[in-house]
């Protein structure tokens, strides 16, 4: 067995439901030896390889390693893993800030420098990862959550690497997984996957912290994928026009086709919108802002 075989409730006292999806279930939990609360995500495993139901323990232990490789104040970090016949359950630290999706809808949209502020940190995060050869692949506002949501500068935390794969060089890897609104071309085309895919996703969570639109998002599945294959989106006026030339810059060297033209975490953090050159810069981003508050 790779993980603790003790039963998790004799360690953790059970409590809430602070989620749920495909995966199965997160509950807080509180740590019986010292009082200290964490999040129990509770994983169905499969009970034959046939069923359709729970994950395959091969998933699960690989979304452990890669929690294990990834220490970084921009990603959930995993302190404990427990398992049974039919269930694993992580032990990670509780994010209590809700999704960076609630925040977004909440507020319609963001201004430039909010957007920016959260932004950074997905860039952080996912260039740490991506310095590990580690894609997300499923990145979107549901899996990024905020530590605090009350506070000045919410701290943002990267969650659910369920898809994630750790991808070895030279080696191809393929996939049809992911949420079709946020999902790369090549994806969609079943082509070869890199960390770029991630970078494509960064591009259309920015053009929904500003706008409170979805690029490429029709009626149908079926019609957001030809959108997104058919690279079918624009900065409609009626959402951008209070939005810096800077601004869509950063969006449009992102959402390109050729994965290898695509901006790296890096790339974008040193990207003018991001990381002003002049102090005009940064005071046409601000001014731009103030006009749609
Ligand atoms: N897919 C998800 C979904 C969630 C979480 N993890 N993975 C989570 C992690 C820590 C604290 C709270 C949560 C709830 C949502």
């Amino acid at each position: 067995a790779l993980f603790k075989l003790e039963n998790v409730e004799d360690l953790y006292e059970i409590g809430d439901l602070l989620g749920s999806g495909h995966f199965g279930q997160v509950r807080e939990v509180r740590e019986r030896a010292t009082g200290i609360l964490w999040a129990g995500k509770f994983l169905k495993l499969r009970k034959n390889a046939s069923s359709r139901l729970g994950l395959e323990r091969k998933s699960v232990e690989r979304e452990v390693e890669i929690l294990q490789a990834l220490q970084h104040h921009n990603i959930m970090a995993l302190r404990d893993v427990f398992e049974s016949r039919a269930e694993v359950v992580l032990i990670v630290e509780l994010i209590s800030g809700g999704e960076l999706f609630d925040f977004i809808a909440e507020k319609e949209n963001l201004s430039e420098n909010e957007a920016i502020e959260f932004i950074k940190q997905i860039l952080q995060g996912v260039g740490f990862m991506h310095s590990k050869h580690i894609a997300h692949f499923d990145l979107k506002p549901e899996n990024i959550m905020l530590s605090d949501k009350h506070v000045e500068h919410p701290h943002i935390k990267i969650i659910d690497f369920g898809l994630a794969q750790c991808l070895t060089p030279g080696e191809e890897y393929r996939s049809l997984c992911g949420t079709p609104q946020y999902i790369a071309p090549e994806v969609i085309n079943y082509e070869p996957l890199s960390i770029s895919a991630d970078m494509w996703s960064i591009g259309v969570i920015t053009y929904i912290m500003l706008s409170g639109m979805s690029p490429f998002q029709g009626d149908t599945d079926e019609e957001t994928l030809r959108n997104i294959v058919g690279m079918n989106y624009e900065f409609e006026d009626l959402y951008f026009s209070q939005t810096s030339d800077m601004a869509k810059d950063f969006i449009q060297k992102l959402l390109l086709k050729d994965p290898n033209e695509r901006m790296t975490a890096e790339e974008c953090l040193l990207h003018p919108w991001i990381k002003p050159l002049t102090r005009k810069q940064a005071a046409n981003r601000s001014r731009s802002s103030i006009n749609m508050k």
